[in-house]
């Protein structure tokens, strides 16, 4: 988000008191201005200012208590979903979802001094999500192939930033693809391939009830697109890592 000057956010905060908006309204509002998108898998965090996510938390679990009542749950005399709300609506800010409303996780990268050239493989990572459709979870695990450019990034880094990227509604084509952007992002590497292996719950819990089934998908970028013994050589890798075929 491109800076404003001081005084003009204090009118605007101002402004916004005054009107006595919803946060989630100032907040959209500032997104809209800005003509940023703000789809289920986008992170948001560069909207939010400081003291705003504990003002949308309390505004998010009054809107969850008016599901539960809607839902004909006596919120407040059953004492099992007495606080049911304010739970879900930390869980949904600051845990399964923290990956749209939280900045991404530090990442240091350092020179690539000895000019390594040879692929790695990392894995299996744990991945969690949930499905945009019916927000239900998504699990499952990844591996992140590397051919290191000019920058290294430490290696629990791609833990930390796969659970940032798939900490937000998504659908897992598009979890893969984003994570693939972060990851040349942050360390330009010369290829870079990413599997996910993972278990839908809207399949499983629900609907076709499938408890088997799994997703597999794959993107293969620069080096390893370009050359197919390279490629080959990941998903070879990959087969030797453990845990290759758990199920959750
Ligand atoms: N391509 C893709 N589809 C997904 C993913 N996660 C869930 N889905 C599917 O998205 C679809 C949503 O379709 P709808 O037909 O609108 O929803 P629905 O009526 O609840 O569908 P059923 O799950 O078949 O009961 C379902 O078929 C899900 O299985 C994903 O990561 N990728």
């Amino acid at each position: 988000m491109t800076s404003t000057a001081p005084n003009e956010n204090i009118k605007d905060n101002l402004k916004d008191q005054i009107s006595c908006k919803l946060v989630s309204e100032i907040i959209r509002e500032r997104i809209q201005a800005k003509g940023a998108r703000f789809h289920a898998n986008d992170n948001i965090s560069d909207f939010i200012q400081p003291g705003e996510l504990e003002t949308l938390e309390r505004e998010v679990a009054t809107r969850v208590r008016d599901l539960l009542k809607t839902l004909l749950i006596d919120v407040d005399n059953d004492h099992n979903t007495q606080e049911t709300a304010e739970r879900v609506s930390r869980m949904y800010l600051n845990e399964v979802f923290k990956g749209r409303y939280h900045p991404q996780p530090k990442v240091t990268n350092f020179p690539n001094d000895r000019n390594l050239d040879e692929i790695y493989t990392l894995g299996p990572i744990t991945v969690r999500s949930a499905c945009s459709h019916h927000f239900v979870p998504i699990l499952g695990d990844c591996w992140i192939g590397i051919k290191p450019g000019e920058k290294v990034i430490g290696i629990s880094k791609f833990a930390r930033v796969a659970d940032w990227v798939f900490s937000r509604p998504h659908i897992q084509e598009e979890a893969v693809m984003i994570l693939a952007d972060e990851i040349e992002r942050l360390c330009e590497p010369k290829g870079l391939a990413i599997l996910v292996k993972a278990q839908h719950y809207c399949m499983k819990w629900r609907g076709v009830k499938e408890p088997e089934t799994s997703m597999i998908n794959s993107i293969v970028r620069g080096d390893f697109r370009h050359d197919a013994s390279l490629k080959q050589e990941f998903f070879e890798l990959v087969k030797q890592q453990s845990n290759f075929g758990k199920n959750y």
